[in-house]
């Protein structure tokens, strides 16, 4: 397993493209099963998840075709539904979450869809109920083997219903909404997920000749078609590693530009950074991210208490950039309490940061408080492991900040959701190496 080596405590300076979306593009690939016609996709970022997703695709019969770097056409005009019950499929399927999305339009096209327990981050509870009701209101049997942790639902026919979904789940909600657009009739799925990935989706089935209305809203409505055709998609640039190096220019008081974000689908990010005292200035489509020698100044709420920044479904925060406000508050002027509402299993790196001279109190598996250094002390370069890819993104960013040489090991974790990282990192000035 690949390991960086990571010389820090230097300024960083320069401009970084935000590759494609990673959690869109999950979504996207499903999709080219809807229809027997080509579709073409651009900006799909080169990393493991999608890889792998894509070899997927490959193996179950999807003619894949790379027409550019980046973009790729797909055609699922003849597959083999054998490899869905195949054992490697039963390998490959589990090592990433977005493979759960496969079986909403394989249901919808073919009748059945198949999966073995996704895999993807160990950071808590990951139920599927949601996604699994959402099949069985609109008809689909539903099998789950104990023994294998293989899911599988089954339908002659799918017809649109009513769905209410329990949570605001995002591959729940593109699940759903893939099986439903070929469901006879109307589908309604209220309480859904709608994020800009999700939006980015209908739109994309839109194209192709879905009926969606509510695009946007925690309502959509959909009236089933008879099938679908092909179409052209770019996927938005990722919001996740916007942030991520947002935190990266800040904790390590760098001058960074990070170019083409799509600002108008960030939401509340920019605001949130803000909020902890760092400057972002709009140029254009592009982030300017100035080098806060100063340090950053966390604001407090208006009546003088301690902020508090939790996650919630889109358009609240994301709780894929708390490790990365989290790592960021520990050189800020001031104290946070960051509350992982999500997830319970996502905070526990911080006693790595610790380790490193960080001042944390873990008070529970939701809430942290952090206390700011204000640049008065540097955190300590150690050796450490990355357990989830955004705690590995945080792990990488307070490495950079850190004075000495720190070892990052199953740094895959980070490769999972971040182009060619190490090579993008030296491209600002980063001192940072992948050795065996
Ligand atoms: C491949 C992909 O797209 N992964 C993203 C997707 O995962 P994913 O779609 O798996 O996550 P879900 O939206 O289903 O739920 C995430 C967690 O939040 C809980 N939950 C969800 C909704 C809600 O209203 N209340 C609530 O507590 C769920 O119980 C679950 O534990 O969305 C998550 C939440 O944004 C992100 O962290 C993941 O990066
Ligand atoms: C949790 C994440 O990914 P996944 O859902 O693929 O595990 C993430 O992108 O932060």
């Amino acid at each position: 397993m690949s390991t960086f080596r990571i010389e820090g405590g230097y300024k960083l300076r320069g401009e970084i493209q935000a590759q494609g979306a990673k959690n869109e593009a999950l979504q996207i690939l499903c999709a080219v099963l809807l229809t027997d016609e080509k579709v073409v996709i651009s900006n799909i970022p080169d990393i493991i998840d999608i890889n792998i997703l894509i070899e997927l695709l490959r193996k179950l019969g999807v003619k894949v075709e790379k027409l550019a770097s980046n973009k790729m056409s797909f055609q699922a005009d003849e597959l083999n539904l054998d490899y869905l019950t195949s054992e490697d499929f039963k390998e490959g399927g589990k090592s990433l979450r977005g493979s759960i999305m496969l079986i909403g339009p394989l249901l919808a096209r073919f009748g059945k869809g198949y999966i073995p327990k996704p895999g993807g981050d160990k950071i808590g509870r990951r139920r599927l109920d949601t996604h699994f009701e959402g099949f069985v209101q609109l008809g689909a049997e539903f099998r789950y083997n104990k023994e294998e942790h293989f899911y599988g639902v089954e339908a002659e026919r799918l017809i649109g219903s009513e769905i209410l979904l329990e949570e605001a789940s995002v591959t729940g909600t593109a699940n759903i909404l893939m099986a439903s657009v070929l469901a006879e009739g109307e589908t309604s799925i209220y309480n859904a997920a709608c994020e800009p990935y999700i939006q980015q989706l209908c739109k994309m089935l839109i194209r192709m000749g879905a009926k969606i209305e509510g695009v946007g809203s925690n309502f959509l409505k959909i009236q089933g078609v008879q099938q679908l055709s092909g179409c052209e998609h770019t996927l938005l640039p990722d919001m996740i590693e916007i942030g991520s190096w947002i935190g990266l220019a800040a904790m390590t008081q760098s001058e960074i530009t990070i170019k083409n974000v799509g600002w108008e689908h960030l939401g509340i990010i920019p605001s949130t950074f803000k909020r902890l005292g760092i400057t972002l200035e709009k140029r254009g489509d592009d982030i300017y991210i100035p080098p806060h020698l100063n340090g950053y100044e966390i604001q407090n709420f208006i009546d003088g208490s301690i902020l508090t920044i939790a996650d919630s479904p889109w358009p609240g925060l994301t709780p894929d950039l708390l490790s990365v406000i989290l790592v960021m508050a520990t050189q800020a002027r001031g104290e946070v309490l960051i509350h992982q509402k999500m997830f319970e299993s996502r905070l526990f790196f911080v006693d790595k940061l610790i380790d490193m001279g960080a001042k944390i109190i873990l008070c529970d598996p939701h809430r942290a408080v952090v206390i700011g250094h204000d640049f008065k002390s540097q955190l300590k370069a150690t050796k450490m492991s990355s357990p989830d890819i955004r705690a590995g993104i945080s792990l990488l960013i307070a490495a950079l900040s850190a004075k000495g040489t720190s070892v990052i090991q199953n740094i895959d974790q980070i490769d999972r959701g971040y182009e060619r990282i190490d090579e993008r990192l030296r491209g600002l000035g980063a001192r940072i190496e992948r050795i065996d």
